[in-house]
């Protein structure tokens, strides 16, 4: 199907010409790698100068489109995830949230800011979670064709079961981008949890793989996060046919994905945290973390 996008947005100048000025020979900004090995940044604290970033964005209008899914007894995420966006997210931009969810009813009209905007999308209740997860690469890229390509430049993918601590601004806009996961940023590959069954479409082999990145964010140009939701729904339609669930469910077809498909931006573990975790003091903050949740009886 071809797709009608917004017009792109060309780059203005930069209003703003004093600020710090980069420093070629100067220490590393962050103790995190900051560059992956096919060039894209790795987002940190410290990488980035915010009021320019902002300086440069904010008149090109954009608007961020967020999906998230609610569905079952997850509905009660949905007022801490919305309220701690509305603080954080994107402040100052249009944003589109898009909440999946069974039951339209469960969810808070939560007061938005200035320019933002809440859909409440009805979707089917799937009698297994691993299945409500798994769909939502499907649902995504239906609910770009239908709607999203034409009311958003910026898409992102995110679990509900989270909150916003600290600001996510411009810096994390990208054409594709991947975040990685908490567990994983200093586990050698080998022993990433990726699908290792041949018979998987997210098969991964001994010595392939860049970052283990979590299936909770992942986002772009909403041409690109179309593209790649779809592919990632081939590969999970291929393993339903054969009758296999990978690993990590969409997780494991996502990263399989960014294998063949690199990121243009790699967000740091600040942008997809667990709370369960001690913080690292390399991490300078925490942006976007999840809760400590009761999994078995909210999957029941
Ligand atoms: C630490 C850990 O174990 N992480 C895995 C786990 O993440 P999570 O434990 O983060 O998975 P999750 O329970 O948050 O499910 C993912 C998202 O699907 C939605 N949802 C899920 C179930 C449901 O009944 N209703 C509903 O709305 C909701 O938006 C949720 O945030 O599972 C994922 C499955 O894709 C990935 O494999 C992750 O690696
Ligand atoms: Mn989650």
């Amino acid at each position: 199907m071809k797709l009608q996008y917004q017009g792109e947005k060309p780059f203005r100048p930069v209003a703003r010409s004093q600020y710090p000025q980069p420093k070629l020979l100067e220490q590393r900004p962050t103790e995190l790698l900051t560059l992956t090995p096919w060039l894209a940044p790795i987002v940190s604290e410290g990488t980035f100068d915010p009021e320019l970033l902002q300086d440069m964005y904010q008149p090109l209008n954009l608007t961020i489109g967020v999906t998230a899914f609610a569905v079952g007894r997850y509905t009660g995420f949905v007022r801490h995830f919305l309220e701690s966006a509305e603080r954080f997210f994107m402040h100052g931009y249009r944003v589109c949230y898009y909440v999946f969810t069974d039951d339209p009813a469960a969810i808070p009209r939560v007061p938005l800011g200035a320019g933002r905007q809440l859909s409440v999308i009805p979707v089917q209740k799937h009698a297994r979670w691993e299945e409500v997860s798994t769909r939502r690469m499907e649902t995504i890229s239906q609910h770009i064709a239908r709607r999203a390509h034409r009311e958003v430049d910026y898409l992102f993918c995110l679990d509900v079961d989270m909150v916003f601590r600290n600001p996510w601004g411009p810096e994390t806009l990208g054409d594709l981008v991947a975040a990685i996961h908490p567990g994983y940023y200093a586990v050698p590959r080998r022993l990433f949890p990726y699908e290792r069954r041949p018979v998987s479409a997210a098969f991964v082999a001994d010595g392939e793989g860049d970052f283990y990145y979590g299936g909770a964010v992942f986002g772009g140009r909403v041409a690109r996060v179309y593209e790649f939701a779809r592919g990632c729904h081939m590969g999970i339609l291929a393993d339903k046919a054969n009758g296999v669930m990978a690993a990590w469910q969409e997780e494991s077809h996502l990263n399989r994905r960014f294998i063949s498909h690199k990121p243009s931006k790699v967000l740091s573990p600040e942008y997809l945290w667990d709370d369960r975790k001690p913080q690292p003091p390399s991490l300078k903050l925490i942006r976007f973390s999840t809760l400590d949740k009761d999994t078995a009886w909210l999957r029941s």
